[in-house]
């Protein structure tokens, strides 16, 4: 039976700018031979010229479901006179499952800002696709106690969409990358604020996932799992290995 996803711990492995056809053929094709992880989404989010053929490659899995993930999407929903932009329908006529919108790298090289993710989102949902906000405070937010503010600001491109699904994932700029994790303390104050904004903005029946993300690895996803309101990782550089990203979904699927 197909599980419920908003049940579910989402581990979706965001693999950035990395990837070739022949490596991408080899981690997907260890991963069809993991066993049942029902209790897990698991994702993948290659780079877009990629989408194709992880979507195709992940169609034969034996015991997963393994989601296609695309890293961005176009803000023109339309298609058209857009010279390098890809739009969400092109997104799911290649078998797109779930799109990342907003990532703090997004921001910082393409200066990316509320307006553009909030058009991008409602792109997404016209097509049917789910929509992965990702949200998190630079080190001097943090550093001067507005990280809430911060991250309030993000979420509030939620504000008033026709949805009752809300995924986000939390990751604080200064732990991406740099092997720095936050405190279980600091994310179980930011999941718990985050879980707060989406049903104050949105209304009690909402689906909601939080994913964390920022240096987890096969070291500390066990522990990161085991905070209230952590539904799941958004892994980076740890997903590009198999033997890292196997041992951090099975983390997933033995946290309760
Ligand atoms: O940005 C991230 C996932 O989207 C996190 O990256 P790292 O896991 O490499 O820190």
């Amino acid at each position: 039976m197909e599980q419920n996803i908003w049940q579910q711990k989402w581990v979706i492995g965001n693999w950035k700018m990395n990837g070739q056809l022949q490596d991408n053929n080899a981690l997907v094709h260890k991963l069809r031979s993991l066993p049942e992880h029902n209790n897990v989404c698991i994702g993948i989010s290659p780079p877009t010229v990629y989408l194709l053929q992880v979507h195709q490659a992940v169609q034969i899995v034996l015991k997963n479901k393994i989601f296609t993930c695309a890293q961005d999407v176009s803000r023109f929903a339309e298609k058209g006179a857009y010279t390098g932009e890809v739009s969400a329908e092109m997104m799911k006529d290649v078998g797109v499952d779930i799109v990342l919108i907003g990532h703090s790298e997004r921001s910082l090289y393409f200066n990316e800002k509320n307006d553009v993710q909030r058009q991008k989102i409602e792109n997404v949902l016209k097509v049917g696709l789910i929509p992965l906000l990702c949200v998190g405070e630079s080190l001097k937010e943090r550093e001067d106690g507005r990280e809430k503010e911060a991250v309030a600001y993000q979420l509030s491109v939620f504000k008033g969409l026709k949805t009752q699904n809300f995924a986000v994932a939390y990751e604080p700029v200064w732990a991406i990358g740099t092997g720095k994790v936050a405190t279980k303390e600091q994310i179980a104050d930011m999941h718990q604020f985050i879980y707060d904004e989406i049903l104050s903005l949105c209304g009690n029946d909402a689906n909601i996932r939080v994913l964390y993300g920022g240096s987890v690895n096969d070291k500390n996803a066990a522990e990161i799992f085991s905070v209230p309101h952590v539904d799941g990782a958004l892994v980076g550089g740890a997903s590009l290995k198999y033997d890292s990203f196997t041992a951090i979904i099975n983390a997933a699927q033995s946290a309760e």
